[in-house]
């Protein structure tokens, strides 16, 4: 379903993706973990087709997200690290947007405006701006937006990064669902607990560089470290620092 093929990105000299492989299969929930700085970003950049690569390809149900990033977009629901609105559109107006940019009717976006609305728990709020809305309603409403033309993939970057207890159980929650409907889900996290509850398999990516995949158990036993995702994702970045080093 998703297809990284050597993909990579330089910024000057500085590998900030080094080439990466790695096969998303589909109905997956796929957890991209790594410290800050690791790659995650530059790599759902990539994804979305906001960065253009130095080298390789990535591929989202056949479909080159650098070539036709149009076609890849309506396959795709994608929230930002840090989403962005028109401050001055309500939150209702926000999502009719999107759902009229995704070719719906009016009536047909706003009938998915309100569905959604409701399901985040943003009814009442759809009538205020978002320049008012709080860093979790905002997460909210960015997932709503992602899901409004029923993408059969979602990008997540960082979902529940600055969110309080309840605004991150809640869009886990959603997120659950969503994996449920059998929707393929590739989130970047350096949230472990959030993968651990998550994600059916993950890739540890460290200095812009994939040093493990798999599911927590094979992940484990490769890495002879046991204990939780926080043990076995701290030995695997401490052996890729030290071999950097060497
Ligand atoms: N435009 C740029 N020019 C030069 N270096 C960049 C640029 N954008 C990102 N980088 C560097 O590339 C590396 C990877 O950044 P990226 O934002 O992808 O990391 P990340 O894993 O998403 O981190 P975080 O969890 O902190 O968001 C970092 O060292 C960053 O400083």
């Amino acid at each position: 379903m998703i297809e990284f093929q050597s993909l990579s990105k330089v910024y000057g000299d500085f590998h900030a993706v080094k080439p990466l492989s790695l096969t998303v299969r589909r109905g997956e929930v796929f957890g991209f973990l790594g410290p800050n700085g690791a790659g995650k970003t530059t790599t759902i950049r990539m994804m979305m087709g906001i960065l253009v690569p130095s080298g390789g390809h990535v591929l989202i149900d056949g479909l080159d997200c650098h070539a036709e990033p149009a076609e890849v977009k309506r396959r795709v629901g994608y929230l930002p690290d840090t989403p962005i609105f028109y401050d001055y559109l309500r939150g209702r107006e926000i999502l009719q947007f999107v759902g009229e940019m995704h070719g719906f009717s009016r009536a047909e976006a706003a009938g998915r405006s309100a569905r959604l609305l409701a399901e985040f728990g943003l009814q009442e709020a759809g009538e205020d701006y978002a320049v008012n809305y709080s860093l979790g309603m905002k997460k909210r409403l960015g997932l709503a937006c992602a899901l409004i033309h029923d993408p059969a993939v979602l990008i997540l970057d960082e979902p529940i990064n600055g969110l309080d207890p309840r605004a991150s159980r809640d869009v886990q929650e959603r997120l659950l669902a969503a994996a449920t409907r059998g929707v393929t889900i590739f989130v970047s996290t350096h949230l472990l607990d959030m993968a651990e509850k998550l994600c059916d398999r993950v890739g540890i990516i460290h200095r812009g560089e994939l040093v493990a995949t798999g599911t927590l158990d094979e992940i484990r036993a490769e890495s002879s470290a046991s204990g939780s995702l926080e043990d076995v994702f701290l030995k695997i970045t401490d052996e890729a620092a030290e071999e950097t080093a060497q």
